[in-house]
Formats: C-alpha cells, structure tokens, sequence
C-alpha cells in the first residue's frame, strides 16, 4: 500500500480527527483506530509480565510525524515524546526536504558485537593467536545456541580478538563475536552465544572469563542518511536561503571542534531518533549509548552529523551512527502500540527502521540548526511549550489558550507570568 506522507492542516485538528486521517493513510482496522484512541493500549496484565514490581503505566503523548520521503518512499513516522517543537520541527524539515528529492538512506547488516574479556593470562598475543586458530570452532559453538537465528540466515559471522598488554588488572585480551542477529535487536541473542563459547576459550587460551556481553558500541551496524537542499528551498521572508545554509554549515562546525557544543548538537539529533525508537518498543537506552560512544570513536566528542555546501550552493547534510533495533525481541512484540507503530511505518525489516530513525533525527538536527542561526530557538520552540506552561500554572479548558496567546505576545513565556495572568482573566 502506497501511502502519502503530507499532512497538510493536520495541526488544526483535534486529536481524534488526526487519528482518522491516519487510520485512512495507513489502513489501520477499527480494533487499531480504538488502541491508540483509548488509554488502556497496553493491558496492566502485560505490563505486569514486562519489567518487574509494576503498579502502573505511565502514558507519553503519539505523535505522526508528516512529510517523510525516504528513498522514494512516503513514510508517516510515528513519534513518542514529552518535549514541544519536536515534531513540529522534523515535520517541517521533511516538508522542505521532500521538495529537494527527501532523503537518500543506506545501511549495513544487522551486525552485533558480543564481548568476551580473558584475564589471568602471562601471553596475552599467545593467547589471540590460539584463539584465532580455533576461529571457526568457536563461530559453530556460537551458533549451535540459535538454530532460529540461522534458520532466519543470521549468525556468528566471525570473531576479532583485542590485547589490552597492559592494565591494573594484567593483562586483558577481549574476543569479540561478530553477529548477524537479522531484524532483533540482538543483544540477548549475542549474550547467550558469548555465555555458550565461554568455557571453550578458557580452555583454549588457559585464561579466566568474565564479563559475557554485547557492545553497545554498534561500530558494525550503521545506519545513514543525506539530504540536498536547495537554497531556495529555504528562502523565507526574513532570511535568504544562502544566509541559512551558511548559518547551518556554521553552527555545524561549532559542534564539529567543541565536545560542549557537540553534546547539545547530539541531543538535537536524538530528539528526533528517541521518539522513533520508542514509538516501536526498541531500547533507547542502548540506542543512546551506542551514539555518543560513535560520536568519540576517535578519541574526540563531535557531531553525528554533518553539513557542507554543494559546488551548486546547496546544503549537503548527512548522518552516520550505529542504530541496533529490532521488530522482533524485547518490547517489540509485547507492547501492542510498538506493534502499530511499525504498520504506521510499513516498516518490514530491521535496517529498514534503523534507517528512517536516522532520517529523523537528521530533520530533526536541521530543524534545531536552522532555528538557532536565524530567529534562534525561543521562538518556534517557546510558542510551542506555552501550552505546558499554561498547564503547569494550574490552566483549564479556554483559560489554556488565553493564556498562551498573552505569553507568546509578551514573548515571555514563564510559570509565574501565566498564574498572573489566569489571576487576572478572574
Ligand atoms: C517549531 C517550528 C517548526 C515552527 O516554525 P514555523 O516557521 O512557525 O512553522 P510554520 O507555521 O511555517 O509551519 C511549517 C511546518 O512546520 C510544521 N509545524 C509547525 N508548527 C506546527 C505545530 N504546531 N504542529 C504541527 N506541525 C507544525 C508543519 O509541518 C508545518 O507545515 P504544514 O504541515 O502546516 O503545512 C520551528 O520554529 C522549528 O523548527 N524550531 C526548532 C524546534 C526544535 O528544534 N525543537 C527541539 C527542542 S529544542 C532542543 O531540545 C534541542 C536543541 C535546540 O538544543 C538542539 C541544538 O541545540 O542543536
Ligand atoms: N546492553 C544492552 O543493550 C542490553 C539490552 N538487553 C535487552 O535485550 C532485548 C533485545 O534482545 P534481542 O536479542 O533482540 O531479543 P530476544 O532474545 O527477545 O529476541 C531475539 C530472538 O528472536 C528470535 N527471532 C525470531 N524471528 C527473528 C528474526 N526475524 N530476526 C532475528 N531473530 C528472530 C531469535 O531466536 P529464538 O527464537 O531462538 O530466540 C532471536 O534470538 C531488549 O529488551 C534490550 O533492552 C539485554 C541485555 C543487555
């Protein structure tokens, strides 16, 4: 089913109208339309069975980001998130970069590093290099523990093997395995193959292991994503596109030298990226770790993304990081929304998710760049966040907007300024 991704008027309407347009877009049955109408998508009884001393749920707004057009392909990208702007700003970046061709994304396999660390050993190199020689022996014991897993064409694709020569501990070699853990996300599955070669290396290097568990650093399971933008793509009344691109590839650069400006620059990205993790039951936290560790690979904090000017004068922008998620393992097929999420999505593979993830979160990195070289980021993202503010200051129903549209107008959108003001509607 081919569906279009615009979404033209839709922050007009009200929640429930929204709902219906994308059930329309996206095909979604009347049982699908009442799960994410009502509260209650997520039984207490299911709940109960996925973390431990459960004693309720905790609701987050879901969000449809509009405007995607990935590889030719118009894609509504489901979004959980408590921060305001957010989908607005990746919604409208997709919008302008539909207009200059979307984005254009790649990906590796789904390749998973499991790790093995080996101390107690006089012969680290020694130690390697009986490990390397007994290479395909361990991959087969690694694979004997998934006969799903390989029926599905994944496995233990190979091993590397890191000698640490020196640590206040002696010396430390580490074996990694490398996995093809198809469309999981994988790390249990790499688990249960590094605790199933573990005796076999003692035996095979007379070391002792420890620690049996994958790397968040998912150096092998890279995700990317580039966009083109013409300058007149981002002409708007008070700035020329060639101001913008400039001011983009300038703030860029400022996270691309300064790890303190390259944390914020991170977030930005992120905000795109989490929301779209969450929204299909993926683990965000291994999603983040593996980011910022990318983001220092060598040896310096930076920017996941970048941005350059064509010899056309049209802004470049890319992507690169690891991105392990999975349709199948951990919430994935529990939480009845993640399920959803990923019809929403016509998402069918793993590295397919992965690589609209990155999309967003590089509109999203546009959107934030865009805004703080311009207007900067009060603005857009202050109007926005009114609205809580309005709420946090005790405003119902009516009160909600008056109390907004006073802030926005005064620019001063604070807590006490919006108890003064629903003091004074009175
Ligand atoms: C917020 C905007 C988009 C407004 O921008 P605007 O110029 O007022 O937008 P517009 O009214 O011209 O609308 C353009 C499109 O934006 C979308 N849009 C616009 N408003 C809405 C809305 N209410 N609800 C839903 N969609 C909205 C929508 O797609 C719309 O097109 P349409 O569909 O209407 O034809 C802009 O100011 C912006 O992109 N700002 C950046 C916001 C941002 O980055 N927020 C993240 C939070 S701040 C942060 O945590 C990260 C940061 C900034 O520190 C990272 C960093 O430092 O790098
Ligand atoms: N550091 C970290 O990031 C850690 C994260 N975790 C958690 O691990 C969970 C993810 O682990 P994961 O291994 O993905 O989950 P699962 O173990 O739940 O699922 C993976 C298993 O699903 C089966 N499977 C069925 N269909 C497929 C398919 N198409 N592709 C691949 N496998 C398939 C496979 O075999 P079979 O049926 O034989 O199982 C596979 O081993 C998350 O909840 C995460 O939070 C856990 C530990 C550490």
């Amino acid at each position: 089913m081919t569906v279009d991704s615009r979404l033209p008027n839709f922050r007009a309407l009200e929640p429930a109208q929204r709902l219906n347009e994308i059930v329309d877009k996206a095909g979604l049955s009347a049982d699908e339309r009442a799960l994410l109408a009502e509260s209650g998508a997520l039984p207490l009884e299911t709940a109960n069975g996925m973390i431990e001393n459960v004693i309720g749920k905790f609701e987050l707004p879901y969000a449809v980001a509009g405007y995607f057009q990935i590889n030719g392909r118009d894609v509504l990208v489901p979004m959980v998130v408590e921060e305001p702007s957010v989908v607005a700003a990746a919604s409208y970046m997709a919008k302008l970069i539909r207009e200059s061709g979307g984005f254009q994304t790649s990906s590796t396999g789904p390749l998973m590093r499991a790790q093995v660390q080996i101390m107690g050993l006089a012969d680290p190199f020694g130690a390697r290099h009986a490990l390397l020689n007994k290479r395909q022996e361990i991959i087969d014991i690694a694979n004997s523990r998934d006969k799903v897993l390989i029926g599905l064409g994944g496995g233990c694709r190979d091993i590397e093997v890191h000698v640490f020569p020196e640590t206040p501990r002696g010396p430390m070699v580490v074996m990694h395995l490398i996995v093809d853990v198809r469309d999981a996300m994988g790390a249990n599955t790499v688990n249960t193959m590094a605790e199933a070669v573990a005796s076999r290396v003692e035996a095979i290097t007379g070391g002792k292991v420890r620690l049996r568990i994958l790397s968040n650093l998912a150096d092998l399971r890279l995700a990317r994503a580039r966009v083109q933008v013409s300058a007149a793509q981002l002409d708007s009344k008070d700035y020329s596109g060639h101001e913008v691109i400039n001011g983009i590839v300038d703030a860029y650069t400022f996270a691309a030298v300064d790890p303190y400006r390259a944390a914020t620059h991170n977030k930005g990205i992120m905000n795109g990226i989490d929301p779209v993790i969450i929204a299909t039951g993926n683990d965000w936290r291994a999603v983040e770790a593996g980011a910022h560790a990318y983001a220092c690979r060598n040896g310096s904090y930076t920017s996941l993304t970048t941005w350059e000017i064509s010899a056309s004068g049209d802004l470049v922008g890319t992507i690169e990081m690891p991105m392990p998620v999975g349709l199948v393992g951990g919430a994935t097929k529990t939480h009845p929304l993640a399920r959803l999420s990923l019809k929403i999505m016509q998402t069918t593979s793993a590295q397919d998710l992965a690589e609209v993830a990155v999309a967003v979160g590089l509109a999203q990195n546009m959107g934030a760049l865009r805004a703080l070289a311009t207007e900067g980021i009060q603005r857009g993202h202050m109007a926005l966040h009114a609205r809580n503010i309005a709420i946090a200051a005790g405003a119902k129903g009516r009160d909600i907007d008056r109390v907004v549209r006073t802030m926005v107008a005064a620019k001063d959108v604070r807590v006490d300024f919006a108890v003064k003001i629903l003091e004074e509607g009175k």
